[in-house]
């Protein structure tokens, strides 16, 4: 929808004032400003990535080896960038990725996050790993669409009590993180010593939790702050689950329920299996296994294996309007970006998350224009370079 691009208008425009963007519009750029202004241990931890950052890396490098064959004469004008995803309505289709301890990126974190994107009707999905909790979440978005990410604890009251909690606060669709129960070897951050949660960073919904504190000790404060940590590390992530398991999810939840992490096709055929309603295909931005597959290189025989029978999400290295395009022609319906509104949020709170989705979205909408792209619906392989 045009709406989206007014924001390079409003830019050009504002510049005839003499007003230059605050932020660049470029979001690999913003990330290069991002590492100027941002204290360093907190920049590193949401740059970083496993290993030597080969996975990382590859993800970008996957989107650059393919090339968009544009369209002439298509007669498109107003290109049509919605679509229907589990029932909801989108505008289009980019939502917000989990991402954990945004308080480090800016003290009011999450709910900058909310409010940002509920002021412009685009997806949040909230961590479970947050500084606020998702009641306060849901209250900094009211009105807008909001999912939540379960980390899915080794206590499994623990998990249902989440569960519970993000169904009365009015999140619509479970996204359950596959691919990090356990932290992965990251040297950005080991060669500092740094890591947000052992400070008690990002544990908001544990520590407001009845069957949290049943274990620790209520109420939980600077006191036993230490104790309630130790007691994250040892429930955070579970690395016995298996397939056996995913019915569980099921029992506890009557939405969507969106398995993310998925990198093998079988891996999306058992999810369909098992019920899900969607997949994300995703490699957590290269933070997990140093040496995987580019996500976007997994995303053809996933969306390949499950056909039409799950939804098929993508995340990992999306930056601009033409990745989403490449992304979508490769069997993804929708994607999610992480560190670059991250880095938004960083620089310039709400109005930074702001300038993000907007970028992004105005991207979108142009380079459909001028690709002759009539709908997101319409994207097909056949757009991209042999
Ligand atoms: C700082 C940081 C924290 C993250 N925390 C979470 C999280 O709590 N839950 C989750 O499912 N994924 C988490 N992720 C992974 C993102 O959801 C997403 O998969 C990844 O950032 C996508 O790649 P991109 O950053 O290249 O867009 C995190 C990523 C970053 C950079
Ligand atoms: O850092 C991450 O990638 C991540 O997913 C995470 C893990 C635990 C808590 C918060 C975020």
């Amino acid at each position: 929808m045009a709406v989206l691009a007014d924001y390079q208008r409003e830019i050009y425009f504002r510049g005839l004032d003499g007003v230059l963007p605050d932020l660049p519009t470029d979001l690999d750029a913003l990330e290069r400003t991002a590492e100027r202004r941002l204290e360093p241990r907190a920049f590193a931890y949401v740059a970083g990535a496993a290993g030597t950052e080969s996975t990382a890396r590859a993800n970008r490098a996957a989107f650059e080896r393919r090339r968009i064959v544009p369209r002439m004469l298509s007669g498109v004008a107003d290109p049509d960038t919605s679509l229907e995803l589990f029932g909801e309505w989108m505008a289009a289709p980019v939502l917000l990725d989990p991402v954990g301890v945004l308080t480090i990126m800016h003290p009011e974190g999450e709910l900058a996050v909310a409010r940002a994107a509920a002021a412009l009707g685009t997806t949040m999905v909230l961590s479970t790993a947050a500084g606020h909790t998702m009641e306060q979440v849901a209250e900094a978005s009211a009105g807008g669409s909001r999912w939540y990410q379960l980390y899915w604890p080794k206590d499994r009251d623990l998990a249902e009590s989440f569960l519970e909690r993000a169904r009365s606060a009015g999140y619509r669709a479970l996204v359950v993180t596959l691919d990090n129960h356990t932290l992965a070897w990251r040297p950005r951050d080991l060669d500092q010593a740094y890591l947000p949660f052992l400070r008690g960073v990002g544990i908001a919904n544990y520590v407001t939790d009845p069957v949290f504190q049943k274990a620790v000790g209520s109420p939980i404060g600077e006191h036993n702050l230490r104790e309630a940590v130790l007691a994250w590390t040892a429930t955070f992530g579970d690395a016995s689950l298996s397939w056996k398991d995913v019915p569980f999810l099921r029992e506890h939840w009557d939405g969507p329920i969106i398995l993310k992490g998925i990198l093998h096709a079988d891996d999306a055929r058992h999810a369909a299996d098992a019920g899900m309603d969607g997949v994300v295909v995703s490699n957590h931005g290269g933070r997990q296994v140093d040496g995987a597959i580019a996500a976007l290189d997994a995303l053809p025989a996933v969306a390949a294996a499950v056909g039409d029978r799950v939804d098929v999400l993508f995340d990992s290295g999306i930056r601009t309007g033409s990745d989403v395009i490449k992304a979508l022609a490769l069997g993804a319906r929708a994607v999610l970006i992480g560190r670059p509104y991250v880095y938004g949020l960083g620089l310039a709170g709400e109005a930074g998350v702001r300038h993000v989705i907007r970028s992004l979205l105005a991207d979108l909408d142009i380079t459909m224009t001028v690709c002759g792209i009539p709908a997101v619906g319409e994207i097909t392989p056949e757009i991209l370079a042999a």
